[in-house]
């Protein structure tokens, strides 16, 4: 990778994780409202019922990544290493099911992130030797975004990752609101990653920028504790 590990802790701050079948409307208007509000990392996620295939998907992920470079805001893609590989993404993101990180690793060199889903130390330890620039844990909080998401898990593990002394870069995910990002924060996260709280919000820009002021208001707060 090579963007240095605390920009990518930056990157991480607000992630949005989004597709087509996340939007009420046009995908492409909910992302440039949301990088005017503020999303410091995106992730195309095309999943679910409805979801694009084949060239119509690569249409779509093409033009939100066009969007994305011409804000400074890396793109990443999710599962779909192959698709990442031929745009040039910025990185993949990858769950336990999905093909292995360290053949993802391999595939993608030293210089593109790769992120892992992980629900255990032993997955993050796993994720770790594998390559993995940062780790998504989750679901933090009940989601309805995601059918076949494990087990919710609260906040324990991220702290208990920052306990054990692991210093990945990391980021909750799953029923991340305005009302809760804090939490995810004080237990140690760098970031949060959204999809509804962002991409079904019917004024996507103040909601992003709501996210984004709750974020800073936690990160201060946590400094002058120190
Ligand atoms: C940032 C981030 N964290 C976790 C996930 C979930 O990935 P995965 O477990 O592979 O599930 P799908 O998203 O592929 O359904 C994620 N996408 N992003
Ligand atoms: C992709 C993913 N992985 C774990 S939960 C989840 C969905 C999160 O969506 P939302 O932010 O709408 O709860
Ligand atoms: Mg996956």
């Amino acid at each position: 990778m090579s963007r240095s590990i605390e920009d990518l802790r930056a990157c991480l701050k607000l992630y949005l994780v989004m597709g087509s079948t996340n939007c009420q409307g046009d995908p492409l208007i909910v992302l440039d409202e949301a990088i005017q509000g503020g999303i410091t990392l995106f992730q195309f996620r095309e999943k679910g019922e409805g979801a694009l295939v084949g060239d119509a998907k690569e249409q779509l992920a093409r033009q939100l990544q066009a969007r994305c470079q011409a804000h400074g805001v890396p793109f990443i893609v999710n599962d779909d290493v192959e698709l990442a590989i031929r745009m040039e993404a910025d990185g993949v993101h990858i769950g336990q099911d999905d093909e292995p990180a360290d053949q993802v690793r391999q595939r993608l060199g030293a210089h593109r992130i790769v992120g892992v889903s992980a629900h255990s130390m032993a997955e993050v330890e796993r994720a770790i030797s594998d390559g993995a620039d940062y780790v998504g844990i989750g679901p933090i909080y009940p989601t309805a975004t995601k059918k076949d998401a494990k087990a919710v898990q609260g906040t324990r593990l991220i702290q208990e990752l920052r306990e054990q002394g692991l210093t990945i870069p990391l980021v909750g995910i799953g029923g991340i609101t305005a009302e809760n990002a804090s939490d995810v924060i004080l237990a140690g996260a760098d970031g949060i990653a959204v999809v509804s709280a962002i991409s079904m919000s019917t004024q996507v820009k103040q909601s992003t920028e709501r996210l984004i002021f709750e974020l800073g208001r936690y990160r201060g707060a946590m400094k002058e504790d120190t």
